[in-house]
Parts: C-alpha cells; sequence; structure tokens
C-alpha cells in the first residue's frame, strides 16, 4: 500500500477512509499474505493527522474525523496480516503512530528525516492510545520523556530506542521491506494475544475518546495553539 496523498500524505478524513476500505479488503483476500505501507512521496513517510481537519471545523466533523483515525489504528494495529513500514521519509505524530501499528519498521537511512510523537508541540496531549501503541514500541521511560519533550528522532535515534527496526540506505527501503516480509510467512498467533489488551482498552471506550477528543479539540485555547503552529509551518517554508 503506497500512500499518495500530495504534498505531504496527511491523514484527512478522505484519505483515511480510503486507507481503511483498502486494507478491509487485504485482510479479506485469502491470496494476501500481508502487507507493506510506504509512501509514493519523496522525503515523506506521512505528515500525520491532517490538522486542517482540526482547525476551525465542527464538533460533528472533529468526531467524524476522529472515528476514522481510531478505525484506522484499530484495522492496522489488530491486523491479521503481516505488516511493514518501509518508511522512506519524514514520520510525525500521526505517520509515527501508523508505523508504529506494523509488525516491523524499516527505515531509509537519512539524516534529514524524523520519526517521533510530536504532538506537544502543537499544544496538544498525545490520545491514550497512541501512548500505549508508543510504551509497546519503546517501553514506558523512553515513551514518557518521548511525549513530555514532542520529541523527534533522526533514523539513527529511532533505531537506538527501538523505534525503528532496521536502517538501509534510501535507495534498497523497498528492497528490504519485501525481502524481510517473504521471511515471515504465517502471522503469529502471538501477535494478538500482545495487541489485545490495548486494543480492547480503545474499543471500550472509543465514544468517550471521541467526546474528548471533540471537547479538547475545539476549546479556544486549543484552536488558538493549532492556528499559531500552522502559522509556524508556513513561515518555515519561506
Ligand atoms: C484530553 C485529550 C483528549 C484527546 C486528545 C486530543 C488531541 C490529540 C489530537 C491529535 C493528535 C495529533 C496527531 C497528529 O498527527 S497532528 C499532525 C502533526 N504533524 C506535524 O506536526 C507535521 C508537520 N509537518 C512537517 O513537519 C513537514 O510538513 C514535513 C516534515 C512532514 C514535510 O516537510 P516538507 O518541507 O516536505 O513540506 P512542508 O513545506 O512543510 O509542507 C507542505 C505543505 O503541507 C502542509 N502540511 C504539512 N504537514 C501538514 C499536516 N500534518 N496537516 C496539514 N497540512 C500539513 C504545510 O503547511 C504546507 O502547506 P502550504 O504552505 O499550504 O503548502
Amino acid at each position: 500500500m503506497s500512500l499518495q496523498n500530495p504534498p505531504v500524505n496527511s491523514l484527512s478524513l478522505e484519505f483515511l477512509t480510503d486507507i481503511c476500505i483498502s486494507v478491509e479488503k487485504l485482510e479479506m483476500d485469502k491470496t494476501c499474505r500481508g502487507l507493506i505501507i510506504t509512501s509514493s512521496l519523496p522525503k515523506v513517510f506521512s505528515a500525520g493527522l491532517d490538522i486542517m481537519e482540526m482547525y476551525g471545523k465542527s464538533p460533528e466533523r472533529c468526531g467524524e474525523f476522529w472515528r476514522a483515525v481510531q478505525e484506522m489504528w484499530l484495522k492496522l494495529y489488530g491486523s491479521n496480516m503481516v505488516t511493514i513500514a518501509a518508511i522512506n521519509g519524514s514520520s510525525p505524530a500521526g505517520g509515527c503512530l501508523m508505523s508504529m501499528t506494523c509488525d516491523y519498521r524499516i527505515m531509509a537511512d537519512n539524516p534529514r528525516y524524523s520519526i517521533g510523537l510530536n504532538e506537544t508541540q502543537l499544544g496538544i496531549v498525545a490520545p491514550f492510545w497512541f501512548k500505549d501503541t508508543m510504551t509497546n514500541t519503546v517501553g514506558h521511560r523512553t515513551t514518557e520523556l518521548s511525549l513530555q519533550l514532542g520529541q523527534m528522532y533522526n533514523p539513527a535515534e529511532a533505531l537506538k530506542i527501538g523505534l525503528v527496526d532496521q536502517l538501509v540506505p534510501e535507495d534498497q527501503v523497498s528492497h528490504y521491506s519485501h525481502t524481510n516480509h517473504d521471511q515471515v510467512t504465517t502471522p503469529d498467533r502471538s501477535k494478538s494475544m500482545m495487541r489485545k489488551p490495548t486494543i480492547d482498552k480503545l474499543t471500550s471506550k472509543r465514544e468517550a475518546d471521541i467526546q474528548n477528543f471533540v471537547s479538547f479539540i475545539t476549546k479556544d485555547s486549543i484552536q488558538k495553539s493549532i492556528g499559531m503552529y500552522l502559522e509556524m509551518l508556513k513561515k518555515r517554508k519561506r
């Protein structure tokens, strides 16, 4: 599955819905042995959630958006397929979350790229299931530090903390993803055993999580922080 939503593969409601439909189709396809997620765009795996979906939108629309974010996570984290993230560019926040749902992460060894949960930099708090996914990936203490600082990691740092499993030359990300994937032939039952408690936690609190998100994101102070962050993104470009 090659992500293609220019300019930066931001995860809008529409794009998330497309991703969920694609994953669902693959999940039902008995001939499909697994899934490699990568990006068709240069330099960016995914810029994370589409910030425009969280800025100046109605509570109803925000709720619909958040349900789609949850759905993407539930489908990928709970997938019966062997999944590999072939991270061929930067992958902040929701992009990092998406790659952490996979069984294995291969990243292009380009020091210009970065990965991490940087929500704190936007003035927002990473939701509990983002935090849980990271804890399951890199451990409690690293997650605590990482979330408090909104830390982004270059590939070497990401490998060191276990946020990615392997670094490869940029032009060989696809090759190594396929080679690794071929070595794992059957999805292991231990995957669902390890992930079930985290998945059950969100499933049981799904509606409350949507309500929390909507009331948090529509607050004036949070809207102001997001607006300032958007301005900063645009200025940085010039
Ligand atoms: C009580 C608690 C209850 C509930 C929890 C509440 C809240 C928690 C909610 C949400 C969690 C949030 C998760 C997220 O994923 S938020 C998104 C975070 N993403 C980022 O911060 C990434 C920002 N982008 C970048 O760093 C760079 O764009 C990137 C490195 C990805 C690519 O750099 P490049 O130089 O190639 O491109 P740019 O020139 O910067 O960007 C091009 C263009 O795209 C726009 N852009 C970038 N990222 C986003 C995005 N995530 N969403 C929307 N638009 C984005 C950027 O502004 C440029 O636009 P323009 O100037 O118009 O061309």
